[in-house]
């Protein structure tokens, strides 16, 4: 197993094999030099023959100059609005403050080049309106503009979703809580991440991810009555609007037909080190799996009459965890537990679990969203499948009908604008920017 780990590492993150281009290849350009484009971007494109990474634009020419040689990225350009300007990109990945989302991704669709835009899409719901809805976004033949949500694109995530939304055991949805962490002092004060005026705040960075999954999981959004939540202020000394930015978030809420959704994300894990003072503890970096956890409720099934013979029925209730949906290629499991029961009238004359785990690394041979690319590989990660995708979308392919649409990018963000108002926070501040 350990092997099997390194080698997905290896390929999908670190050494990804190189693949000859086609003439028509999608030449992408940085808006950027950012941490995460290397990951996310940079070695999937490796990997794929069509894409090409063209180009880069940095604030600073030396900065981008240095970033474009060590990721060999032939083209530098000196300002945002110069890489826009250039007619040999066709496409434009926008991994910036999430408060520059709105205006940079209009400006790429105004110039006519299709958009990969990192999560979350916009700095509020207002913006994620006006930019989904824009003509320039909707018209026909419009460039593509994907919010980029990697982790829907894994097999791993959908195999989890068809467990519990199409397999015969599922019941209705009864309780679902996802859950992220990452640990304390991965990012410093100074960090996009934590200033207000960026669009920063972990409900923004990262609670957006298990918000998305209990939207997904429960198909329906919450509302003003029926969702509550709660922040943990970042505890920066000296940091500007500390109040409104949350270190951690908790979100619940109820669906109509009373399935129960929970959310924790927290972007400065620490604690849960039970031998050490607690002052000591609460101080030191914890790590836990990301995780999601669905509760069906109780489903009749058919089974064979057996030896109880006729007149009693039988249920199952069903139960999926999966670890580590966010970089499922590096690890995951899937843990499907069915109890069933087998009753005549309240009598309950038989009862068992059948319980296994499973993973998904690659489609299945024969599941028709393998498409015309194959199954993927092991080693792929979120970002891989979720590049082939665009790459699918941009050249008019069916591909594997995994996407993120533009009405789904809005509710996601009007989810986060209700929990910063239930948590007592304020929405991020709407751009300026017109066009
Ligand atoms: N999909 C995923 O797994 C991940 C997605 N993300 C998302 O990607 C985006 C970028 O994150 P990340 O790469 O960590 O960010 P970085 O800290 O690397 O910043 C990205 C770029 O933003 C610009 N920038 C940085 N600070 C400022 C500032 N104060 N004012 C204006 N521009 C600034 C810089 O551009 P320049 O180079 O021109 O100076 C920088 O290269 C975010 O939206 C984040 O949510 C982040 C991590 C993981
Ligand atoms: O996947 C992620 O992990 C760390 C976060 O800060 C980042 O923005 C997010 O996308």
């Amino acid at each position: 197993m350990v092997f099997d780990i390194v080698y997905r590492i290896w390929y999908g993150f670190i050494n990804p094999p190189a693949s000859t281009k086609k003439d028509d290849a999608i030449r992408f350009g940085l808006l950027g030099a950012s941490n995460i484009a290397p990951v996310a971007l940079i070695a999937p494109a490796t990997s794929n023959s069509e894409v090409i990474i063209a180009a880069v634009a940095a604030r600073d020419r030396d900065r981008a100059e240095k970033y474009a040689k060590k990721h060999n990225i032939p083209i530098v350009h000196s300002t945002y609005e110069d890489l826009l300007d250039d007619p040999s990109i066709d496409a434009i990945y926008i991994a910036l403050p999430d408060s520059t989302h709105y205006e940079w991704a209009l400006r790429s669709l105004a110039a006519k080049k299709h958009v990969l835009l990192e999560k979350p899409s916009c700095s509020n719901a207002t913006e994620a309106r006006a930019l989904f809805t824009h003509p320039l976004a909707t018209k026909p033949g419009a460039p593509v503009l994907l919010e980029a949500f990697h982790y829907r694109f894994h097999p791993a995530w959908q195999t989890f979703l068809d467990l519990i939304h199409k397999a015969p055991q599922a019941g209705k949805i009864k309780s679902v809580s996802a859950e992220q962490y990452f640990p304390k002092y991965a990012f410093g004060a100074t960090d996009i991440r934590w200033q207000y005026e960026l669009s920063g705040g972990c409900m923004m960075d990262f609670g957006t991810y298990p918000m998305n999954l209990l939207r997904q999981v429960l198909k329906e959004e919450p509302t003003e009555e029926t969702l509550s939540a709660e922040g943990r202020r970042v505890s920066f000394p000296g940091l500007p609007f500390k109040e409104q930015v949350d270190e951690a978030m908790r979100a619940t809420y109820v669906t109509s037909s009373g399935a129960v959704g929970k959310m924790n994300a927290d972007l400065r894990f620490a604690g849960g080190w039970p031998v050490l003072p607690g002052f000591l503890s609460s101080n030191l970096p914890s790590i836990a799996w990301p995780k999601c956890e669905v509760e069906c409720d109780e489903k009749e099934v058919e089974v064979d009459a057996g030896e109880e013979g006729g007149g009693r029925s039988c249920f199952v209730r069903r139960k999926v965890v999966i670890w580590n949906h966010l970089m499922p290629s590096i690890y995951h499991r899937i843990d499907v537990e069915d109890t069933y029961s087998v009753r005549r009238g309240n009598e309950v004359l038989r009862t068992w679990k059948d319980a296994r785990n499973l993973n998904a690394y690659t489609w299945s041979a024969g599941d028709k969203r393998a498409g015309t690319s194959g199954v993927g590989k092991e080693w792929w990660s979120t970002y891989f499948y979720q590049l082939e995708e665009f790459v699918n979308r941009v050249k008019g392919r069916s591909g594997t009908g995994v996407w993120v649409d533009g009405e789904d990018s809005i509710k996601q963000m009007e989810a986060i604008d209700l929990v910063y108002k239930k948590a007592g926070m304020k929405a991020r501040p709407t751009s300026e920017f017109q066009l």
